[in-house]
């Protein structure tokens, strides 16, 4: 390999001849450079076999981040990985950035044989020492077009509020009042007593508070959650490692999911893994028909996040056991009922539910282990109804009819003037959507949430992710149709999908070095590079649906920062 860079060098220098000798001497160095590069990657992995950083150059190999522990308040799930003493970044991330970094040295086959020798002194899966470098991540969250001055928060901007002392003398007299989980008063003791269970002992102080509570009392009217708040990297590692107590299938939807329960009263919604990551969704299979995807949910997550949206309950990956972890303990009899053990010898179910809960669509352990995505679940609908809408833009859900905004081009005329679109923001909040439907390829955006006490006033939730990622190879123009047919969009999100389109932040950068906080990054990238690449191509696309627009309109732009001139 180290003789082949040489013969490439010397090729070079001869071919060039006397004729060119400056250029020769530069080509040399460059030559010279890059083979002490490759040498000293090869002393690091060999001989320290360990942790290897690499001295920065005029290149863009990463020099040293100083900022690390930063990341860890801003990173959903980076507590995670470090609780389990691995660290944050696997050895394949390690390798891509070897290869971004070198590819312009045009030595693409040498270098491969570099990181296939990595590969193997390494290990594949295991994890090595984070390699310091500028973050992209990082640099994107200080950028000011996310950290925009918010609003101050008033009272009823808050979905869930503690009682304050008169408010709790107030409602002393009505027992029903007594059974809320939020009392003033010192200590709460569980009023069910099920088994397994913590006792409680929350009080008003917010340091008592398990980390999906202090997730619940963090909802706002405009986000899910606050991106700096530390307690997102408290929920998403305890996602991810608390003992699983009950786990019993989930009632709505189409496809099999489980809701487990944590023994803190924390509850996430599950959903297995069904096919492998590379798999692409059939071409001859209708959106309706896809599989759901654990992946999807959880890079919906990290996208979302990303956009500067909020709009997603937190997704963390895990690794459960079937037979332990569900198997053993569920009460729920139509589910148990459903186990097999499969003829190479896996822990199989199939549940009960509409689409593929069959024996021929098992979800299978290896022979126990099985990869799910666990979604934070939001409050429960009798502490904040939430009310669903039916999408202007939703589809058809059959082979042969068009919906009414596949035949109309001036559609978005009459949504317009249909409330609650024909004022405030919900219009470009739903063209938020289409932009993260279209970035993901969602096709099944059939309805979305609000929280009821915010009225028409606050932010769409973007629930329901699984079937987004399914095809990286072709986009569907037609999930764009709300911002092509109505010309509008947000300025805060343009600006952000214009910086995320310079090399220095781009998106597939950002989502792979996003979703390596994933505790599952560690067994498998959680999106393949076709996937990310497929971001930066979609990204494009919007730009130039917008660009279009403004060709011919001028009212494209929702102004909504307005005298904030941040942007690229
Ligand atoms: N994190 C969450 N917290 C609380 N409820 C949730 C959460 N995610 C989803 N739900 C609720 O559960 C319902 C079903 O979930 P989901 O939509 O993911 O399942 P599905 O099988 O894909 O549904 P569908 O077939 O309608 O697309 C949703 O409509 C939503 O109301
Ligand atoms: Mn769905």
């Amino acid at each position: 390999m180290k003789s082949g860079i040489w013969q490439v060098c010397f090729y070079n220098m001869v071919r060039r001849n006397l004729g060119q000798s400056t250029r020769s001497i530069y080509l040399g160095l460059a030559c010279l450079s890059l083979s002490l590069h490759v040498l000293l990657a090869f002393f690091c992995l060999s001989v320290l076999q360990t942790a290897c950083v690499f001295p920065s150059s005029s290149s863009s190999i990463p020099g040293t981040d100083t900022q690390h522990h930063e990341s860890v308040s801003q990173s959903p799930a980076s507590d995670a990985a470090s609780s389990n003493k691995l660290q944050r970044r696997p050895h394949d991330e390690v390798r891509h950035k070897l290869t971004a970094n070198m590819l312009h040295h045009k030595v693409r086959g040498s270098l491969n044989e570099v990181t296939e020798k990595s590969k193997k002194l390494i290990g594949v899966g295991k994890i090595i020492q984070k390699v310091d470098g500028p973050s992209k991540l990082e640099a994107l969250f200080k950028h000011p077009l996310y950290n925009l001055p918010q609003p101050e928060l008033q009272q009823d901007d808050w979905l869930l509020r503690l009682k304050t002392e008169e408010d709790a003398k107030d409602t002393e007299s009505q027992e029903e009042e007594k059974e809320d989980i939020f009392p003033d008063d010192s200590e709460w003791q569980s009023n069910s007593h099920e088994e397994g269970y913590d006792k409680v002992t929350w009080t008003t102080d917010v340091e008592t508070h398990p980390p999906w509570l202090r997730f619940h009392l963090g909802i706002s009217r405009w986000e899910l959650y606050n991106r700096k708040d530390p307690n997102l990297a408290q929920l998403t590692h305890y996602l991810a490692t608390q003992r699983i107590l009950g786990a019993v299938q989930k009632k709505g939807g189409t496809q099999l999911k489980l809701l487990i329960s944590f023994p803190n009263y924390g509850q996430a919604l599950l959903k297995p893994m069904k096919q492998s990551r590379h798999a692409e969704t059939d071409v001859n299979l209708f959106y309706f028909s896809d599989f759901e995807r654990h992946n999807a949910e959880i890079a919906a997550f990290h996208l979302d996040r990303l956009l500067g949206f909020n709009r997603i309950p937190p997704v963390v990956g895990r690794l459960i056991n079937v037979t332990t972890e569900i198997k053993e303990i569920t009460t729920d009899r139509r589910l148990s009922k459903t186990f097999f053990t499969s003829p190479a010898g896996n822990v199989c179910f199939y549940g009960q539910c509409e689409y593929y809960c069959s024996v021929e669509h098992p979800v299978c352990g290896q022979p126990h282990m099985l990869e799910v995505s666990l979604a934070t679940m939001l409050p429960d609908l009798t502490i904040a109804p939430r009310r669903s809408w039916r999408s202007p833009w939703r589809r058809s859900y059959s082979r042969t009819k068009l919906a009414q905004w596949e035949k109309d081009p001036a559609y978005c005329d009459t949504v317009k003037q249909t409330p609650p679109y024909n004022q405030g923001t919900r219009l470009v909040d739903l063209i938020d959507m289409a932009v993260l439907d279209f970035l993901m390829s969602n096709m099944d955006r059939h309805h979305y949430e609000t929280f009821e006490q915010f009225g028409n006033n606050t932010f769409l939730l973007h629930l329901d992710n699984g079937r987004a990622f399914g095809r990286h190879s072709q986009d569907e123009p037609s999930i764009l149709a709300p911002l092509q047919q109505c010309c509008r969009i947000r300025r805060s999100i343009l600006l952000r999908l214009r910086l995320l389109s310079l090399p220095d932040f781009r998106l597939s950068d950002i989502m792979r070095e996003s979703l390596t906080q994933d505790p599952l990054s560690r067994v498998a990238p959680l999106l393949s590079e076709p996937h990310l690449s497929a971001l930066d191509r979609r990204l494009a696309k919007v730009l130039q649906v917008v660009q279009a627009c403004q060709e011919k309109h001028d009212d494209v732009i929702y102004n909504d920062i307005e005298g904030h001139d941040q942007g690229p």
